[in-house]
């Protein structure tokens, strides 16, 4: 019969049955390096045409193969390999699934042996059914028997029995290290190993484990319903829970009441050392617990100590905390966060992520190299009096100057820009723009389509479209834009044969976009408030070349033209 049909019926008869099982289905045998190479060479047959591996026989070839790579020093790379045997949660916040995203974060590989399947969001835990016990051992038997395992991590583990059987397997295939956080309670009270496993845990567990990391309650329970309110009360309990036999305790306070650091109390069994982090204020902090032990354990798998380990485990649970303290997934009081720092960034336009602070576009200058000339100025001493005197954002409008002479120039910008906080854009030339690693680009009715030009500069560059008409505007939304500049409002000479489509014109690009808009062309001291005054909600300030550009101070004009704006529209800045 072939292996993996009997798996994945042996998977689904446990875990959708109720879960009773006549009699065990084959499992293979630890195998042993010299079988591995018997086996070697007389298999080929029970591979497929395509490779693929069909019978039992041929994964221990195929093993026997890896192996024999491994061992003739093929370029094969050990891999760091944290084993999390731990309970699955729904709702992807805790458990399992945070397990493995801490592990990729961290970038150590991480497998899974499934305790027990919970039903759960961020309001709570709706049902919890336990795998049975006699396949936890054997998920652990696959899995230590064929792939080097540095670190084994525990959390949930519903039942004496289930702990029993992990210490068999750590004796049978021992690890370099022990992670232990003994899940008791998800954070919204609901219980996840009962009492029964206590006297197991410190009996069985403990005195193996290299690091356990109770929280306060959890904590509170291994010391028999001790209370743990006060940092002093922590270093009490690192110290009681020392003597049950791990070689280190970590007890967190994320819990502890009153407190606005996040404070964990570490103990090496000589010293003891608070370790404090600022709070992050924010509803997404499930999965903390979880995350903070397979971190621990990734960074031990890495070869690290242990302080050094709980050390960088707490700063990532910190930063990813700050990160994902806006984001919003469920409707319950405790969400999950992100472990990958990718989510952050409100989502719009096709699921396009925004890359551009609207409020970039408050004071906006436009360069012009016939400028330059006449006032005798570099474009890098131009961008740096324009910022100086608050400029907020940067385009590069470089229209008769040489391809070697603009990117160089593009490049010192960018420096200048960078260092300063404030986004550089080019104009039309997408080549320059990817030459110099810009911000993004600005382009024209005429020149690249936007969609073509999202295609060469990918997701995270800004993108924006000069707009006359509601039309163009609609179309700039659907293709992907991250702005619209409108003009010109008044006659410029800036531009030639530019059509001026007046306050009336702009009214009606903004009120047709849902994108932000920044007004241009013929815009300065005496005409900019009048703009603004509009009061249109996605008008988000103005564009100058000349006001800025065309005169002899141009930080000292910058400076003017922004309080003139701030007294226009202060909610815009
Ligand atoms: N708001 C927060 N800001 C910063 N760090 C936090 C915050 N909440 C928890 N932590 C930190 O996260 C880690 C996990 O601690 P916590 O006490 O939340 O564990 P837990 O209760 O087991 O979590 P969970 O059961 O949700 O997985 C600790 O290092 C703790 O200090
Ligand atoms: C499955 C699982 N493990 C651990 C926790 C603790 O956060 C949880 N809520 N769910
Ligand atoms: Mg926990």
């Amino acid at each position: 019969m072939a292996f993996s049909a009997t798996l994945s019926c042996t998977v689904f008869f446990n875990l959708h049955k109720n879960r009773s099982r006549s009699s065990p289905p084959p499992h293979p045998p630890p195998i042993s390096r010299q079988e591995l190479r018997r086996s070697r060479g007389g298999s080929a047959s029970s591979r497929s045409r395509s490779g693929r591996i069909r019978s039992f026989g041929a994964m221990e070839a195929a093993t026997a193969e890896v192996a024999a790579a491994g061992e003739s020093g093929g370029g094969m790379a050990k891999v760091p390999h944290v084993l999390t045997v731990a309970g699955s949660d729904s709702g992807a916040g805790a458990g399992i699934q945070a397990d493995l995203k801490a592990c990729a974060a961290r970038g150590v590989y991480c497998s899974t042996v499934i305790t027990a399947v919970t039903a759960q969001n961020t309001v709570g835990v709706q049902g919890v059914d336990n795998v049975p016990e006699e396949f936890v051992a054997e998920q652990l038997e696959s899995v230590l028997s064929d792939m080097q395992v540095d670190v084994v991590k525990t959390g949930m583990l519903p039942s004496p029995g289930i702990v029993r059987i992990l210490r068999k397997s750590l004796n049978k295939f021992p690890v370099k290290a022990l992670v232990v956080d003994p899940v008791m309670v998800s954070t919204s009270g609901d219980v996840l190993a009962g009492p029964s496993v206590l006297d197991v845990f410190r009996e069985e567990l403990l005195p193996l484990a290299d690091i356990v990391t109770p929280n306060l309650k959890e904590a509170s329970a291994l010391l028999g319903g001790r209370q743990l309110e006060t940092i002093a009360d922590m270093h009490s309990a690192v110290k009681l829970l020392h003597q049950m036999g791990p070689r280190h305790v970590l007890v967190k306070g994320g819990d502890l009441p009153g407190s606005c650091d996040a404070v964990d109390v570490f103990f090496d069994g000589e010293r003891i050392h608070d370790l404090h982090a600022p709070r992050v204020k924010t509803r997404n902090t499930h999965g903390t617990g979880c995350t903070l032990a397979s971190c621990i354990a990734a960074e031990l798998a890495k070869g690290s100590s242990m302080l050094p380990a709980v050390q960088v485990a707490k700063r990532f649970v910190e930063n990813a905390l700050d990160y994902s303290k806006e984001i919003s997934i469920g409707k319950g009081p405790q969400g999950p966060f992100d472990h990958f720092l990718m989510l952050n960034r409100k989502v719009h336009n096709f699921g396009k992520k925004i890359v551009l602070d609207p409020s970039d576009l408050f004071l906006y200058a436009v360069t012009d190299s016939g400028m330059n000339r006449k006032w005798g100025r570099s474009i890098e001493d131009a961008v740096k009096a324009a910022i100086e005197g608050g400029a907020t954002i940067i385009q590069l409008r470089e229209k008769d100057a040489e391809t070697r002479n603009f990117l160089e120039a593009a490049k010192s910008c960018m420096e200048v820009c960078h260092s300063r906080g404030v986004p550089l854009l080019i104009n039309d030339r997408i080549d320059i723009a990817l030459a110099c690693d810009a911000d993004g680009i600005h382009v024209g009715q005429s020149d690249m389509p936007v969609r073509t030009a999202r295609t060469l500069l990918g997701p995270e560059k800004i993108i924006g479209v000069s707009c006359k008409t509601p039309e163009q505007a609609q179309q700039a939304y659907m293709d992907g834009a991250d702005y619209i500049g409108s003009g010109g409002i008044y006659p410029t000479n800036t531009k030639e044969n530019n059509l001026t489509i007046g306050l009336e014109g702009l009214k009606a690009v903004c009120l047709s976009s849902k994108l932000p808009v920044v007004a241009i062309g013929g815009i300065g001291m005496s005409n900019a408030h009048a703009v603004m005054e509009l009061g249109l909600p996605n008008l988000k300030g103005v564009a100058v070349v000349s006001a800025l550009f065309d005169r002899e101070c141009i930080s000292t004009e910058a400076r003017k033209l922004h309080e003139v704006l701030s007294g226009a529209a202060p909610e815009v800045k």
